[in-house]
């Protein structure tokens, strides 16, 4: 898989293509990705990048000829089948439906906003896609981006190693996650659930599943309106609702 980055601070995504999981698969050549500054793209001398906002207000916007030329020579470079997105709080929200699907685009340009955002033209005639993270306001597109990134990246095969942690991720299989936990067996007079001492793996499994649902019917029960429960799911569900209330 393919990104291409228009940003005015590429230095950001070391965070991602220099760490942890995804900075492996960008090492191994699972994932690559370029950088486009549009301060590279100025011609003025003190490399403008930002301009007053027609109408007056407070802020500035990116100037619109540095950052078109940026993401001119991202797209030239991506060729044909590229999807352009620009990261702002008007974007579609973010969520594992969307990185399964943005994942199946294979490449994908980023577009990061800085000061009060970009010419709005420039999003009418050369952005595909808006995402957003979340309802608030960061200083930038960046984090966004490589929350993006990040989670995309994820769904990459060969990019977790063992497929099966991106299917235990939350949310992959439309629940939150169970409880995680390693030595020591007894911290703080807290014992590890014994279940998972066992080496009973069906009954892990079960475990897991149950603790699972438990979980999203107490945190994210709005999680459950749109998660068809088969017979054995529903079956736990009712075992830890009856627990919980007992
Ligand atoms: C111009 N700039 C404003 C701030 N911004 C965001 O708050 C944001 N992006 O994606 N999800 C978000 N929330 C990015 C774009």
């Amino acid at each position: 898989m393919w990104f291409g980055i228009v940003s005015l601070f590429p230095e950001m995504f070391g965070a991602v293509t220099d760490s942890g999981v995804t900075g492996r698969a960008v090492k191994k050549g699972l994932i690559d990705v370029d950088f486009w500054n549009p301060r590279d793209f100025t011609l003025d001398v003190h490399r403008t990048v930002d301009d007053r906002p027609f109408g007056g207000g407070p802020g500035m916007v990116m100037k619109v000829e540095p950052l078109l030329a940026a993401l001119t020579a991202a797209k030239a470079h991506a060729g044909a089948g590229v999807r352009t997105i620009y990261l702002s709080p008007q974007g579609r929200q973010l969520d594992q439906q969307g990185v399964s699907e943005l994942v199946e685009a294979e490449k994908l340009i980023l577009v990061c906003g800085r000061y009060e955002g970009i010419d709005e033209r420039i999003i009418e005639t050369e952005i595909d896609e808006e995402w957003s993270i979340g309802d608030f306001v960061l200083s930038g597109g960046e984090l966004a981006a490589m929350c993006l990134f990040d989670a995309v990246s994820r769904q990459v095969p060969g990019v977790l190693g063992h497929e099966g942690s991106a299917e235990q991720d939350s949310f992959m299989n439309g629940l939150l996650d169970c409880p995680h936990y390693t030595r020591p067996e007894i911290f703080k007079g807290l014992a590890v659930p014994q279940v998972l001492l066992s080496g009973h793996h069906e009954n892990i499994r079960r475990w897991r599943l149950k603790q699972s649902l438990g979980r999203t019917w107490l945190k994210r029960p709005d999680l459950l309106q749109h998660r068809n429960l088969d017979k054995l799911e529903q079956t736990l569900l009712d075992e830890f609702m009856q627990e919980h209330r007992s």
